[in-house]
């Protein structure tokens, strides 16, 4: 497996606390990851140094066939180098249709006349209508956004990520608030977009973890604890003292 995304040796600390120790991991360029480990285990920094929203003290993070390092990029090229980050909360335009938050997120210029000036083109339109089939709301695409269930509201979202054409999709707890229903679909989705993509998926609800069957890397105390099947993370000593409290 090569090497899509390569966190080597990242360490940060906030006010002398070190959130992430010494981190290393690999995600391959096909690949479904889940991240698991319990409050506070760094996940949401490890999340926020990939993205550029936090700058480690030290290590690298390093991206794509060139090994671009990432910690040389802001937030806005980390993206378009092709990273995109769904947040726990879905935040797409509610008073808008699905369609018209789909065009919104389309690959165009980005200048405000531009942006005024312009028109979705047939290709546009077409575009549109496949990235509400991969998530599935082929049906809602005329619906207002706002109307749609908490579950469509979270792959409108990811198709709006989508849009951007990403090579690696960071998903902050998919599965949170879904009905059983969603969540089904949702693991389809998520299998489905990392066989062209890396996926990784942040997630608590180990129901949902084991559904994924994925790889999984266990954080503690923002180092790597574990990783391999959930059944072989789940069975190991370190993981089960950590998860009862005891690590
Ligand atoms: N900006 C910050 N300032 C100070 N401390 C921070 C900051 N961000 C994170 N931390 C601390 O770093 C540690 C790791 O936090 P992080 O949010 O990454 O964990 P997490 O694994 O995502 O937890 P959760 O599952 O609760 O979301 C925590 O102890 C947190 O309090």
């Amino acid at each position: 497996m090569s090497a899509l995304l390569e966190v080597r040796g990242i360490s940060v600390s906030f006010d002398g606390f070190r959130a992430i120790n010494n981190l290393s991991f690999a995600i391959g360029a096909a690949e479904l990851r889940a991240v698991i480990g319990p409050n506070g285990a760094g996940k949401t920094t490890f999340m926020d140094i990939v993205t550029g929203k936090t700058r480690p003290d030290s290590g690298d993070v390093l991206f794509g066939e060139m090994a671009r390092s990432l910690l040389r990029m802001n937030e806005a090229q980390i993206a378009r180098a092709g990273i995109g980050r769904k947040f726990q909360r879905p935040t797409v335009f509610e008073d808008q249709s699905v369609a018209a938050n789909l065009i919104m997120a389309l690959k165009k210029p980005r200048n405000p006349l531009a942006v005024l000036r312009f028109r979705p083109s047939a290709t546009d339109h077409a575009r549109v209508a496949e990235l509400a089939a991969e998530v599935g709301l082929s049906a809602q695409t005329d619906r207002i956004a706002g109307e749609l269930s908490h579950g469509q509201k979270q792959w409108l979202e990811i198709g709006m990520l989508l849009a951007q054409e990403p090579r690696l999709l960071l998903v902050d707890e998919p599965a949170a608030g879904m009905t059983v229903a969603e969540r089904e679909q949702t693991t389809r989705l998520l299998r489905r977009l990392a066989e062209t993509r890396a996926v990784v998926v942040v997630e608590h609800d180990m129901d949902f973890v084991r559904r994924l069957d994925c790889r999984v890397t266990v954080l503690h105390e923002g180092a790597v604890l574990a990783e391999g099947t959930l059944d072989h993370v789940t069975a190991d000593p370190q993981v089960i003292d950590v998860y009862l409290g005891r690590g």
